[in-house]
């Protein structure tokens, strides 16, 4: 049978991490509700991909359970994938291919159609790819060019539609800006904020600032759960000066982290 999702929902209880014999994550339990904009803030190592990781069941923990729409995914990629489109880190996805953005996404929606006769599919697919480059803006002279000659903005706009292929109710961003530059950043983030609208979506980020007036939620973790709740509640200095320790600074009225990623300043 078909599992549906009925409510856009995470739940992790008991979760550990090991890599090795390195604990990189512990959270007692965690639940985020959709439709929603949820931020993942920590310093480097902190353990945010590899929260992502757990919840698309890429990593199995070593106890604790995941649970993705009420299902149990924990481990389980296939099934975590169901319900969840996932943006990887830019950094991580080699842009030298000559391949296109309309062949990134026909690719992505084929793997994951079944049924019906070639021509019926191949007919629904063009439709698929069209619907999804244009639900993130992307303009049609970008379509067909190489990925290299895409600015980064372009970039990540192609790796959301491509996870938006299959109609996740659910969506995880890895650092969705840090390969975009500062003028492109301002406009991905209203596509991020609009998608929040109606699906519940997870960000990791270095630098709040950019979301932090659509965001509902903070998950504030240093390989361990620190603090969950919203921007006000969560980002304190004294909050955070447990995280990031001298990184943190008020000037005025106003609380700044600073890291290798630059400085986040907000009051
Ligand atoms: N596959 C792996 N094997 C061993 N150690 C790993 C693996 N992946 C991550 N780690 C380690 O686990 C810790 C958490 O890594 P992770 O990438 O989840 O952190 P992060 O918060 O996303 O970091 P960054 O902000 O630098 O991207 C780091 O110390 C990292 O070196």
């Amino acid at each position: 049978m078909q599992e549906r999702c009925k409510d856009a929902k995470i739940e992790l209880t008991s979760i550990e991490v090991l890599y090795g014999s390195t604990k990189a994550l512990e959270i007692d339990h965690l639940l985020l509700l959709g439709p929603a904009l949820v931020q993942v803030l920590g310093p480097n190592g902190a353990g945010k991909t590899t929260l992502l990781k757990t919840i698309l069941g890429l990593v199995a923990p070593r106890r604790g359970r995941v649970y993705v729409c009420g299902y149990d995914a924990t481990g389980r990629p296939n099934r975590a994938g169901r319900f969840i489109g996932y943006v990887p880190q830019l950094a991580n996805v080699p842009s030298h291919f000559p391949i296109t953005p309309w062949e990134i996404i026909e690719y992505e929606a084929s793997a994951r159609s079944k049924g019906g006769s070639f021509f019926a599919r191949k007919e629904e697919i063009s439709r698929i790819v069209e619907a999804s480059l244009m639900a993130v803006g992307l303009h049609e002279d970008a379509w067909f060019k190489p990925l290299r000659d895409l600015s980064g903005g372009q970039r990540q706009r192609v790796f959301i539609a491509r996870a938006l292929v299959h109609n996740p109710p659910i969506l995880l961003m890895d650092e969705p800006f840090s390969a975009v530059d500062p003028g492109g950043r301002v406009e991905l983030a209203e596509l991020v904020a609009s998608l929040a609208r109606t699906h519940l979506v997870v960000v990791t980020s270095h630098d709040p600032m950019l979301l932090l007036d659509y965001t509902d939620t903070i998950v504030l973790i240093n390989r361990k759960l620190v603090a969950v709740g919203d921007p006000h509640t969560v980002l304190r200095e004294d909050i955070l000066a447990e995280v990031y320790g001298a990184a943190v600074l008020r000037v005025k009225d106003h609380v700044h982290i600073s890291d290798e990623h630059g400085v986040a300043g907000w009051r």
